[in-house]
């Protein structure tokens, strides 16, 4: 039995973050001005609070200027808007994040469509949404942009393969799929509702597995060398009472035998929307300055 490869993904994000780094240097030259990320998280949410903090601390590692905002999750829909606002006519600021999800009582799409779509680094506006299903130039979702990354580093062109997203959230599943598709992928976007999962999953050359259910895709539903990308991050009880381990959503431990490479949990995907966030940052800053982007990124 044959085992698959782990792909690094702290390794390749790494190098993404070599990149940018020498990116805002040359920027920060030339413009007597560092890029600028403002992040702002409402709630206190320990696991979003975790990857606020690696946010910022990536920022400031790349030489970017670092701008938290945290509110109290009773913050009113019309102060969230106004921080909003606030951020968007800031020239220190280059990128606007707002951590999903947001507290219920907030209106989460209205917040979303009020970011410049220049500052808009998640790439969720509709604006960033209708140039990507367009195919043309603009800033993509993190998560995907960075999978899409590892699958072209790990396979080259991606012309003509099976692609299946499982799962179709505006985060991931949907801005994945278009991705794919404009790499000339054969795109199946599966979802809860979809028949014979395994059967569909086991036509696919690239399997993107992002549903936030635990180890729940097989090995067995897995075309023999398929490469596969496991975006869930689900937190589990580990075996040591009261403890908590982090597993995707696909279960790695029989996939390991079928699959020519895949993702691991965490040390693939996660560490790339990291240092994806980074990329789009400096890419909103050149297009602010009205540079032409960035090369080799
Ligand atoms: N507007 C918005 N944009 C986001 O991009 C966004 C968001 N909201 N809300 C929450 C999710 C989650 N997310 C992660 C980022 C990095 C890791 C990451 O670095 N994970 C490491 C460590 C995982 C751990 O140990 O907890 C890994 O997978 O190796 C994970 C998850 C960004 N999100």
């Amino acid at each position: 039995m044959t085992l698959g490869k782990e792909i690094d993904g702290k390794a390749f994000a790494a190098k993404v973050q070599d990149k940018v780094a020498e990116g805002v240097a040359a920027f920060t030259a030339s413009q007597g001005r560092k890029p600028g990320l403002a992040v702002v998280l409402v709630g206190e949410d320990p696991a979003s609070a975790v990857y606020v903090r690696s946010k910022h601390k990536m920022t400031l590692k790349l030489g970017m200027e670092s701008f938290e905002f945290k509110r109290p999750a009773n913050i009113s829909q019309e102060e969230l808007m106004e921080l909003v606002e606030e951020l968007n006519g800031d020239p220190r600021v280059d990128g606007i994040l707002v951590q999903l999800p947001l507290p219920k009582h907030l209106d989460e799409q209205a917040v979303v469509e009020l970011i410049n779509p220049d500052k808009d680094v998640d790439g969720l506006t509709p604006i960033s949404t209708g140039r990507l299903a367009l195919g043309l130039p603009g800033l993509v979702p993190c998560t995907p942009l960075g999978s899409l990354m590892l699958l072209q580093d790990e396979l080259g062109d991606l012309s003509g393969k099976n692609a299946v997203v499982v799962g179709r959230s505006i985060l991931v599943g949907k801005p994945m799929a278009q991705l794919l598709l404009n790499a000339n992928c054969t795109v199946t976007i599966a979802h809860s509702r979809t028949q014979d999962l395994a059967g569909v999953i086991h036509q696919a050359d690239i399997v993107v597995a992002a549903i936030g259910r635990p180890e729940m895709i097989k090995g067995a539903w897995i075309k023999p060398g398929a490469t596969v990308i496991d975006v869930g991050i689900n937190r589990v009880p580990a075996e040591e009472e009261g403890k908590t381990r982090i597993v995707g959503d696909v279960d790695t431990a029989s996939a390991i035998s079928h699959v020519a490479a895949i993702t691991p949990v965490p040390g693939g995907v996660g560490p790339m929307t990291i240092a994806v966030l980074m990329r789009n940052t400096l890419f909103a800053a050149h297009l602010r300055a009205g540079l032409p982007a960035p090369l080799g990124l």
